[in-house]
């Protein structure tokens, strides 16, 4: 018998990591030369297929790191996220990079405040520009800023121009945050139908959605998603490297263990939390302090047979440990049972009741470690 097809393909969708764009717009998101070569080098090492980097119109300094990151000769691809102007566009593509990242506000919120250009304009300055970065060989993507706040028309008729005129991809952001999976889904859906070009997705946390936009996005038909290493970013910050591929694995574990280092992201978020000076949260995606903390009674008991019970996920995979916290209030008899037993001690049915009650009670008023624990039942057993 032949094994299903995966429901949704690890090998339809790619990342493009945008820690060195995005990021960069993060509170503390400041990376130095040598920050942005570890970054790009464990992206790399990590198997990321698309590092994307702050546009060169920021300083003499970022063109000068981009050309460095371009000449590291690395397998992502190195794209820069840039204005929709000739001249940012001549500047990206003179620092060697494989792609440019268009953008251009279509909302009327970004047209009236941010650039004031309309529809039209925006189509006519996309002529120009795609154009000629076609015509110097390098990849080019397009993308709608403020997607989810512009008139669904306007979009259409902005996207099927630039997939005409030839961008390798169009891009949809969630730039402030307030799309619902269900929107994200049916307008990923209505631009698949309309261009034939690649579809990416760029989606901000403000509503604590960013990693279930992302997959609806890919559901539809999206075939890149941008992420962060720890979703860092403007205000909250997007779809985070580690909730993206958590939420991805459960569809193709095969595909993404066969695509990724996955055992790197634990290093990954380490790596980034230190630069940016920050802990990882507690309860980040797959390597928070309590991502894999087991503690009630019944979890325990079916955990201990059986850690699916109770995992979506096998930590292991991502390079990541289990935690089991047997003294506890909410322990029970399974749970102490085990213990004792890993420690050579062995109760009857009574005793271990009893035990179990006593451990629960002195839980109520003292958190109890293990050595603590272990303690409590080498006292019973000899008591
Ligand atoms: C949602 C996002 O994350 S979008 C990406 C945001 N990224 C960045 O802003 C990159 C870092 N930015 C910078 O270093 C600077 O803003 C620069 C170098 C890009 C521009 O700096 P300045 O010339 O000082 O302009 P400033 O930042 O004050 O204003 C933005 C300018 O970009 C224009 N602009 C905004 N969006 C676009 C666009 N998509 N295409 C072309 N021009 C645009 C605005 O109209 C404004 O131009 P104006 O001076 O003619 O009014
Ligand atoms: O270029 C894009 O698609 C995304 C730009 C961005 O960061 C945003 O809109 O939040
Ligand atoms: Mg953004």
């Amino acid at each position: 018998m032949t094994e299903a097809a995966p429901l949704i393909p690890a090998h339809s969708w790619a990342i493009i990591d945008s820690t060195l764009r995005e990021g960069e717009q993060f509170a503390r998101g400041n990376f130095k030369t040598d920050d942005k070569i570890e970054i790009a080098r464990a992206l790399d090492a990590f198997g990321a297929e698309f590092i994307e980097l702050t546009t060169p119109m920021v300083s003499a300094q970022t063109v000068a790191d981009t050309k460095k990151l371009v000449g590291l000769g690395l397998r992502p691809r190195i794209l820069t996220h840039v204005r929709c102007n000739m001249e940012d566009a001549r500047r990206a593509v003179d620092t060697g990079v494989h792609g440019l990242d268009l953008l251009f506000g279509t909302s009327s919120f970004l047209r009236e405040f941010s650039h004031g250009k309309s529809i039209e304009q925006i189509i006519e300055t996309a002529r120009e520009v795609v154009g000629w970065v076609k015509s110097q060989g390098v990849q080019v993507r397009f993308s709608a800023e403020d997607t989810f706040r512009s008139e669904e028309a306007d979009l259409l008729q902005v996207y099927r121009a630039v997939d005409e005129i030839g961008v390798d991809r169009v891009g949809l952001a969630d730039t402030v945050g307030v799309a619902t999976p269900r929107q994200v889904y049916a307008l990923v859906r209505e631009v698949r139908k309309a261009v034939r070009c690649d579809i990416e997705f760029h989606g901000h946390n403000d509503t604590g959605c960013a990693v279930s936009n992302a997959y609806e996005a890919i559901e539809a038909g999206a075939t890149h998603i941008d992420t962060t290493i720890l979703g860092i970013g403007e205000r909250n910050g997007i779809t985070p490297l580690g909730g993206f591929l958590a939420r991805m694995f459960t569809f193709d574990p095969q595909g993404l263990i066969e695509k990724y280092n996955l055992e790197m992201l634990p290093e990954l978020d380490r790596m980034i939390a230190r630069m940016v000076g920050l802990p990882i949260p507690w309860n980040n995606y797959l390597t928070g302090e309590f991502a894999y903390n087991h503690k009630a009674g019944m979890h325990l008991k079916a955990i201990y047979l059986n850690p699916g019970a109770y995992e979506a996920i096998p930590p292991g995979v991502f390079g990541v440990g289990r935690r089991i916290q047997a003294a506890s209030k909410v322990t029970g008899k399974h749970a102490i049972a085990y213990k004792a037993r890993e420690l050579g001690l062995h109760y009857g049915e009574d005793a271990l009741r009893r035990v179990t009650d006593h451990i629960k009670a002195l839980a109520e008023h003292d958190e109890l470690d293990d050595a603590h624990l272990e303690k409590v039942l080498r006292e019973w057993v000899s008591a």
